[in-house]
């Protein structure tokens, strides 16, 4: 699904990360650990599209990342974005905020992801009237709309308590089983419990 080979990055003369080469194949969750400034957010960054690196070759379902066509399609249709800051629209409702990534014909996914995520009776609310850990799954319903292939999330539960991170880890658990590909940077050891898969980066590099 994704075959990063040879991946280095600098920010301006620093190199933050050393020649990765790694395959996450499909249906895996993987995890992304470190201490914190061990690059984990550079690679997420450049593995989902976002950060081109300094050098390398990124392949994803057999997509060489450079020469896409159209990228703002292909992300859109192929990929789920998560973040530990939600970034939801405070003016439009649950629903809305939904409504606002999905694709045409995949609007009639929405109310049925609501229901699986449990915040079905929450889709009228705003994001203000509505938990943190419920925002979080409005975040994880927007990135799961248009059946992504993969999902990338960076501390997607870096703001929530223990319990509304074990729900929203027990949720992507429940994407990769119905066959999504799931990639979380986090530090939050207690992710081992879910994935299928780590890699643990130190100074930009895999231990
Ligand atoms: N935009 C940037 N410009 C310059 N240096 C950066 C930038 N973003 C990150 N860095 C540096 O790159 C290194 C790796 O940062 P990165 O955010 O990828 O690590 P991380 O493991 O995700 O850290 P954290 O867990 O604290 O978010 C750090 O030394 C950081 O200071």
């Amino acid at each position: 699904m994704i075959k990063a080979s040879n991946i280095s990055h600098f920010y301006g003369a620093e190199q933050v990360l050393f020649d990765l080469s790694f395959e996450i194949k499909s249906g895996e969750f993987l995890f992304l650990s470190g201490e914190s400034g061990s690059g984990k957010s550079t690679l997420l960054s450049i593995l989902s599209t976002l950060l081109k690196p300094s050098n390398g070759k990124l392949l994803i379902d057999g997509e060489g990342v450079g020469t896409i066509k159209n990228i703002d399609y292909f992300r859109q249709s192929k990929i789920g974005f998560v973040f530990q800051f939600h970034y939801l629209i405070n003016y439009l409702s649950v629903y809305e905020n939904i409504a606002l990534a999905a694709l045409e014909d995949k609007k009639q996914n929405i109310n049925k992801i609501l229901g699986e995520l449990g915040i079905l009776e929450l889709s009228e609310r705003y994001p203000n009237e509505i938990s943190g850990g419920q925002r979080q799954r409005v975040a994880l319903a927007r990135a799961l709309v248009n059946e992504p292939k993969i999902i990338f999330a960076d501390e997607p539960t870096g703001s929530l308590d223990s319990k509304n991170s074990q729900i929203v880890y027990g949720l992507l658990a429940e994407a990769v089983k119905s066959g999504t590909t799931v990639v979380v940077a986090s530090h939050d050891m207690q992710i081992e419990n879910y994935a299928t898969h780590t890699i643990r980066l130190k100074d930009g590099q895999i231990l």
